[in-house]
């Protein structure tokens, strides 16, 4: 079996040699990075199965700041990363989680938890079936259910709709798993997180030598995709004049590397997902229409977290088996106000959203039960309620425009603004309801 490389990237010259003396001794290749940079000159040439990095570098000991900046940048290559940090930091070890890391472990490490750990996450990034599993029990998730079952098996360009953090990925891998490439690589890039300059290098390679930074050949995500799925994450940031590019390339069935003169065929089945409107963004003239009939041959739209109420306390339910398990905690359960609170709050960042809260409570709660003070939840963004009560219609407009005063601080432009009225009409409607002493003077 191929031996599996792990990166390790960390300033202290003893920690990498004790980790490499460790990971040696597992039939593991270890590669090392000293700095953040010679870490991602290095994942130019080569790709590792894991990387192990250190939040703490000494520059910027107590921030962790470049770590973080770090992850951020490893981001598009979605590799599995794993933290160290010298000392329980939870606020970053939480941050470092929220971008991207897989799992973090604490300096002095416990050399047998480290090593199952670097394994099973290597396991479950090789297989994208084995990610978290799928849950569906809304009707609204049904219906969606039986139109992906009829999709997947396809070869269609599917194009994945829905707000930030509705399960656009996930549900990206769980198509290709459940279709006929399933054996095949699934690749993944966000276009958010490429630089404009590295974008051809990113999707079609480069060989050595087709631009300064260019020192040794290397596949872009069309070759890499190969026979399986391409998954083109956040397509709608994709900059206009840089679009042609991929539309030649979906039209064609080709691509070329930077500075080879060899057409290389695009063999891979493409899956895209945006939260933006791309029709909108289309009458702006900011996505090419050609390139949007390219993509969707099919759309599937994810509904948003709260009008799927009935995954909801499921979803919290899996959460929680997962960050117990993560993080060595005996199984918790959730008190019923808790429950209730998750089943109202609005998730403005839908699933993501639900499995931070989740992910926070679990770790820390002491007790056996999750309870209301764990739940740490984002104020409400909006201002209208969906369930309106039963009042008359000047109550209702009284009602709200208190509401906005409140928000604004009293301050009318402000309020005006919010209300869609001008600054008079509020004057009017202060009078009226009698509201002047509630506004502020400015
Ligand atoms: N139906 C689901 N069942 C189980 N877990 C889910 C489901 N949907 C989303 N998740 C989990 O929620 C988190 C966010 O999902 P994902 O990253 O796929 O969302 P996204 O729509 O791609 O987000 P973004 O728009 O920010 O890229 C992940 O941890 C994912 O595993």
């Amino acid at each position: 079996m191929k031996q599996k490389i792990v990166l390790v990237v960390d300033d202290d010259a003893d920690i990498r040699f004790a980790l490499n003396l460790l990971l040696r001794g597992e039939d593991y290749r270890v590669i090392e990075a000293d700095s953040v940079k010679a870490c991602l000159q290095l994942i130019e040439r080569i790709t590792p199965n894991l990387i192990l990095l250190d939040l703490n570098f000494s520059q910027d000991t107590t921030s962790g700041k470049e770590g973080l900046k770090l992850l951020k940048q490893l981001a598009p290559k979605e590799l599995p990363v794993m933290l160290m940090t010298a000392w329980a930091n939870i606020e970053l070890v939480v941050q470092g989680l929220q971008a991207g890391a897989v799992d973090f472990i604490e300096k002095p490490w416990n050399k047998r938890q480290l090593v199952n750990k670097i394994s099973s996450h290597i396991n479950i990034s090789e297989n994208p079936s084995n990610q978290d599993s799928w849950i569906a029990y809304s009707p609204a998730m049904q219906q969606l259910e039986m139109l992906i079952k009829q999709l997947a098996p396809t070869d269609a360009n599917l194009l994945i709709l829905g707000e930030n953090g509705t399960g656009k990925s996930l549900l990206a891998k769980r198509i290709h798993a459940m279709s006929h490439r399933a054996s095949e690589a699934f690749v993944g890039i966000n276009m958010a997180a490429i630089p404009e300059s590295l974008f051809e290098s990113e999707l079609f390679g480069h060989i050595k030598g087709a631009f300064t930074d260019a020192k040794q050949d290397r596949q872009g995500a069309f070759g890499r995709a190969k026979k399986g799925t391409l998954f083109l994450d956040e397509i709608g940031t994709l900059p206009y004049h840089l679009q042609p590019k991929l539309l030649q390339v979906l039209e064609s069935g080709e691509f070329t590397p930077l500075g080879s003169n060899t057409e290389c065929f695009a063999q891979s089945r493409l899956i895209s997902a945006t939260n933006q409107n791309l029709s909108h963004a289309i009458e702006q003239g900011e996505f090419r229409q050609d390139l949007y009939y390219r993509l969707n041959t099919f759309v599937i739209t994810l509904p948003a977290l709260r009008n799927r109420q009935q995954d909801i306390l499921p979803l919290a339910n899996m959460f929680i088996e997962m960050f117990a398990h993560k993080y060595n905690k005996s199984l918790m359960t959730m008190s019923a106000a808790a429950e209730t609170q998750l089943l109202t709050h609005e998730w403005a960042g839908n699933v993501r959203e639900l499995s931070h809260v989740i992910e926070r409570a679990v770790l820390i709660n002491s007790a056996n039960k999750i309870d209301t003070q764990q739940l740490i939840l984002e104020p409400s963004t909006r201002s209208v309620q969906s369930d309106i009560p039963d009042m008359t219609l000047e109550a209702l407009e009284k009602q709200r425009i208190v509401n906005a005063l409140e928000q604004h601080d009293g301050h009318l432009n402000h309020t005006a603004t919010e209300l869609g009225i001008s600054r008079n009409a509020l004057y009017r409607r202060l009078d009226k309801y009698q509201l002047i002493s509630e506004a502020g003077e400015e």
